[in-house]
């Protein structure tokens, strides 16, 4: 009996011991792998970062902590490296892809100057392919030198930039969008009941039909409900998939659709010769640079959707941000209403219904806090993104001495040159994360703003924004319009605070602004101004 105890016991410790040494291969074996997984990938991430090049930043598990730093701190993470290290460049390596991250201004002054060994235009094609679904021909004449300054882009940026600087081309513009926007204004502020609407979509379509009828006029295909359906519920909502390339067709199937019903509007458009009456002048310049570059007619009219992309996707958060402001803060609505009336609005004479007319040479000219207010909404929220480069050979970066390896990427984010702790700068310090609305303006209170040149919300260099003059009037007089005409509140139950911006990534496609994370519901009530807004073509901006 004890024999078959002490053998059972026997066999029960072998067992044991078996199932012991079975768990402990079941982790040792993983576990192994893990740590030389980890050795080799840092390893890999050694030998393969130059010591020239930029100090790579978050190497704790190679390749992965930048994904893990993105997702969890979002446009937040580049500030706070920004703040931790004080580079003034760094790489970060991800899967497959350096990225060098600019924080110093001067370098990113000679990555402007680089233009044929930093450049955007392979970006612009791939994406335009990805999104636009353009053809194999067009693809190759989007892709075909992007370093030389006869790329495709870099020719149409040229011919472009004339017709949206201030000139005949840009009046015409401009007539057609404030008229939009008013005739709309009128149409919904008669009532003195509050109307209640969701203030980014009803924002979105005020400043999506007043920049649509400026660049395709009264045969505008944005003024079909459902093409404007298509726009922002379908083709814009499955832009992050089209971009990521990862099965299109499967996950941003909507997208492609609508995108197929806006390119097929465009094309009827151009073959019904709409542009001919109504065409902006950059409709003109975009449809004769591709026909010359040799692409079809039907690449043209997916080309326009791109064009949407860069007219709408930033202007219409911007426009959001600045009525935000605006109307979150009584001080600022007093403010600007104020300069308003004083420097821009008149009473019509034989008037006794409160009509008035809004001078918008002057709101663009002598309207500083209305300047300054928007200016701090391209500071505080054009924190969207930031210029992006793809390096097209190794080099040295400027007299900086670092070296950029062929195939990377170059990224200076707007967020880091907007929030400077560098006292140095035309702003900084601990307030640069408030909004305040009379930041831009001069301390005698005269004259232009201060500190503007700073801002990189619309680029710089070569490819600074040529749609600058447009965007910024757009901005200037719709917030002058509504601000005169209508009181904005939540509804009952929500508040300004519930707006918050915190799920972007830093990394907006075709978008410079932070998008808020969802809508607010307000309430609309006309002030009973009536207003007409006259628009003399002489100023500048
Ligand atoms: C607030 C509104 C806008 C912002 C923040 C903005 C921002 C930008 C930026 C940052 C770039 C340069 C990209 C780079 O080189 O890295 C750019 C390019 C461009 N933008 Fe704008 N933009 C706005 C509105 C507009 C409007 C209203 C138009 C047209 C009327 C427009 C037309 C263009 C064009 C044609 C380009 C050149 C694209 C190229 O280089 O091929 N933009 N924009």
């Amino acid at each position: 009996m004890l024999a078959a105890f002490s053998s059972s016991r026997l066999i029960m410790t072998s067992h044991n011991a078996f199932e012991s040494s079975l768990v402990s291969s079941t982790f040792a074996i993983p576990l192994l792998a893990t740590v030389v997984a980890y050795i080799s990938l840092c390893l890999l991430l050694h030998l393969t970062q130059d010591p020239a090049e930029p100090p790579p930043l978050l190497k704790s598990i190679p390749f992965l902590s930048p994904v893990l730093g993105m997702v969890s701190g979002r446009y937040k993470l580049f500030t706070s490296l920004r703040d931790r290290y004080g580079f003034p460049i760094y790489t970060l390596r991800l899967p497959g892809l350096r990225v060098y991250v600019v924080n110093d201004r001067s370098l990113i002054s000679a990555i402007e100057r680089s233009t044929r060994t930093l450049s955007f235009a392979p970006i612009e094609a791939q994406a335009a392919a990805a999104v636009l679904g353009t053809s194999k021909v067009t693809n190759e004449i989007m892709a075909h030198d992007p370093g030389s300054d006869q790329n495709h882009f870099a020719v149409f940026r040229k011919a472009v930039r004339p017709v949206l600087a201030p000139g005949p081309y840009l009046n015409a513009m401009f007539q057609r969008s404030f008229q939009t926007m008013s005739l709309s204004l009128d149409a919904q502020l008669t009532s003195a009941e509050p109307t209640k609407v969701d203030l980014l979509a009803w924002i979105r379509h005020e400043i999506t039909l007043a920049g649509t009828d400026a660049e395709y006029g009264e045969a505008n295909p944005f003024r079909d409900p459902s093409i404007e359906e298509s726009w922002q519920r379908r083709f814009v909502s499955g832009l992050p998939v089209l971009v990521g390339g990862v099965l299109p067709r499967v996950l941003a199937r909507q997208s492609i659709l609508a995108r197929e019903r806006l390119v097929q509007r465009f094309l009827d458009y151009f073959e019904q010769a709409h542009h001919i009456t109504g065409g902006s002048g950059a409709v003109h310049t975009r449809l004769r640079h591709n026909a010359a570059a040799g692409m079809p007619l039907a690449d043209t009219a997916r080309g326009e959707v791109g064009a949407c992309m860069a007219f709408l996707n930033n202007t219409v958060p911007g426009a959001f941000w600045v009525l935000y402001h605006m109307y979150a803060d009584p001080a600022v609505l007093r403010h600007v209403r104020e300069e308003l009336l004083a420097h821009a609005v008149v009473k019509d004479d034989d008037d006794n219904d409160n009509h008035h007319t809004l001078n918008v040479d002057s709101v663009l000219s002598a309207c500083p806090i209305l300047k300054s207010t928007v200016h701090e909404v391209f500071r505080v929220r054009g924190i969207g993104t930031g210029m992006v480069r793809r390096v097209l050979a190794d080099q040295r970066l400027g007299d900086s001495g670092y070296l950029l390896k062929k195939g990377a990427l170059v990224f200076a984010p707007n967020s880091v040159q907007h929030q400077h702790l560098d006292r140095t700068r035309a702003w900084s310090g601990a307030d640069c994360d408030r909004f305040d609305h009379r930041r831009f303006l001069q301390p005698n209170g005269g004259g232009g703003l201060k500190g503007t040149s700073a801002l990189r919300i619309f680029g710089g260099g070569g490819s600074y924004c040529p749609g600058r003059h447009f965007a910024s009037a757009q901005l200037l007089v719709f917030a002058a319009l509504v601000a005169l005409r209508a009181d904005i509140r939540p509804v009952p139950g929500r508040a300004w605070g519930h707006v918050t911006a915190d799920r972007s990534f830093g990394l907006g496609i075709a978008t410079g602004f932070l998008m808020p994370d969802s809508d607010l519901e307000v309430e609309i009530l006309p002030t009973g101004m009536k207003i007409n807004p006259r628009f003399t073509p002489r100023f500048t901006l």
